[in-house]
């Protein structure tokens, strides 16, 4: 099969958080399995071109039709370990691309909007006719309305369209400026509810609405999430759509690159080890010690990796970090936070216990160190207000450390409570689960993997590498996607 995905981030090239590790991890096994995979990115001027082999103009005159006129483009080709990535990047003072961030941007709906209508015309000037295109969150939600709308008509009729929704919370926005923009007009028709009309602001079109009714078939990143976004508030004011859209929407939980996140090969850290060899995990939780300059001491570390956002359960990150340190362990947080406010508290945070030595807040975005933290630490904590998949506790898991998760989403679907969960077997639960959202709920999930740590340290240890003996990988998901590519393929 040809699959083309088009998407606003592929790890590690463009990596804002978890959906550039699926683009990309997803991408490798459907190629590993014979297919013929590309994919289309923006040009971003901050994107990691160290990871980019071989980049070279690959098509020079894309000319976009955008407001009546058109933007001239360059679309570049280069391999990202291994997989084939078209970068589109627009020359207009717009400057779509070339605002030192990926995301953030007050015009960021047209910025989007306009990567999905040069991805669509690339294909369509380059006479590339994949069979599926999988689109994926908000930020490509027009593809398939284009798709249907105008591309059908010059040429395009047989390609069909995988929407994958990482996240409801961000929907992409839009008005009448996009419709001009684009070439989709007709205003009346757009703005119909069964078309982009979001359910709740009448003057408003919403980008991933659009998605869902284009598109041949619609995924979410877990099965629970997916219950979750049809049932409860989650959705974000896309339940009803989705309730529309059953039949053609289902959860596929998420894997993960066991090539790129896997203690056994893993390059950026020191000691690499298997569940064989569990004890050279130790030296790894030395090396974090020593990077971060943490006391050497007999404690566990908690660690949190992630963004810093109300979704995370920035209120209860904050408390874990104060409840380790009152119950003897240590804390080492990586996050960034977009939102001014939640980057002051925790930079505020950072200062207030910077002398404290068994506690360490790094705010940034830290791939390596992402690797050294999964490596070092006892436990992982992921304490989310909603988390759709949730990639850091099957990370966590692979490399040994216990996740302790609040009960939501994919969370679900992946940790297993040691010592509550009924309907797993006893040598299957992997980790610590909670529910409720205030402090006490966290912290009996906290108390009870560390008193496990200290009380009964050899149980403690059965249960990590339990954790790691779990197939997260990409091997089912991957069979699962290429059904539903299957099952469109045949869809007129
Ligand atoms: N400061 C930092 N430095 C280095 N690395 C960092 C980092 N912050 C995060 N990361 C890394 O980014 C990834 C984050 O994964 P998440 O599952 O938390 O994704 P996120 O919530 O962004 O995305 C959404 O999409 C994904 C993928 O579908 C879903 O799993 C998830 O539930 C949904 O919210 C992990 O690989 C993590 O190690």
């Amino acid at each position: 099969m040809y699959i083309v995905q088009i998407a606003s981030e592929c790890a590690p090239v463009i990596k804002a958080g978890g959906l550039g590790d699926v683009v990309y991890g997803l991408s490798r096994e459907l190629e590993i399995r014979g297919n013929c995979v590309e994919l289309i990115l923006p040009k971003y001027d901050c994107m990691r071109y160290d990871h980019i082999w071989g980049l070279h103009d690959a098509y020079t005159n894309l000319s976009v039709p955008w407001y009546g006129a058109a933007i001239n483009c360059s679309v570049y080709c280069g391999w990202v370990h291994g997989r084939v990535c078209f970068f589109i990047e627009a020359h207009s003072q717009d400057n779509f691309f070339n605002r030192g961030c990926y995301y953030g941007c007050d015009d960021d709906n047209m910025r989007f909007a306009f990567f999905s209508k040069a991805a669509l015309e690339f294909l369509l000037q380059s006479n590339k006719r994949p069979d599926i295109i999988h689109c994926h969150d908000w930020q490509t939600g027009l593809v398939p309305v284009m798709l249907n709308e105008i591309y059908k008509y010059h040429g395009m009729e047989h390609q069909r369209v995988c929407y994958t929704i990482h996240n409801f919370k961000h929907q992409g926005i839009g008005g009448v400026n996009t419709l001009r923009a684009t070439g989709l007009n007709q205003e009346a028709y757009y703005f119909q509810y069964d078309k982009l009309r979001d359910n709740f602001n009448p003057f408003a079109l919403n980008f991933m609405k659009g998605g869902i009714v284009y598109s041949n078939a619609v995924t979410t990143v877990s099965p629970n999430h997916a219950w979750e976004a049809r049932t409860t508030d989650v959705g974000s004011g896309l339940g009803h759509t989705l309730h529309l859209h059953q039949d053609k929407f289902s959860g596929v939980l998420n894997g993960i690159d066991y090539d790129f996140w896997n203690p056994e090969i893993d390059r950026y850290i020191p000691y690499n080890y298997t569940h064989d060899d569990f004890e050279q995990k130790l030296y790894n939780k030395k090396a974090l010690r020593e990077r971060l300059l943490l006391r050497s001491d007999d404690k566990p570390i908690i660690a949190y990796i992630g963004r810093l956002d109300n979704q995370k359960g920035v209120h209860l990150v904050h408390h874990a970090i104060y409840h380790a340190l009152n119950k003897g362990a240590q804390f080492v947080l990586l996050g960034s936070a977009t939102e001014p406010g939640i980057n002051a508290h925790f930079q505020h945070e950072k200062q207030f216990l910077n002398s404290n030595p068994d506690v360490h807040l790094e705010l940034g975005f830290n791939e390596e160190l992402s690797h050294l933290i999964y490596a070092g630490a006892d436990m992982i904590i992921v304490p989310s207000n909603y988390e759709p998949c949730g990639l850091t506790q099957m990370i966590g898991l692979k490399y040994g450390t216990v996740p302790v998760v609040r009960g939501v989403g994919g969370l679900v679907n992946t940790v297993f409570d040691r010592d509550y969960d009924q309907n797993v077997p006893p040598e299957q639960r992997n980790g610590y689960v909670f529910y409720d959202t205030d402090y006490l709920a966290l912290e009996s999930a906290m108390d009870r993997a560390i008193d496990l740590w200290y009380q009964h340290p050899e149980e403690f240890r059965n249960l990590a590498i339990g954790g790691m003996k779990y197939d997260y990988s990409w091997n089912a998901p991957g069979t699962e996607y290429l059904k539903i590519y299957d099952w469109i393929k045949h869809q007129w």
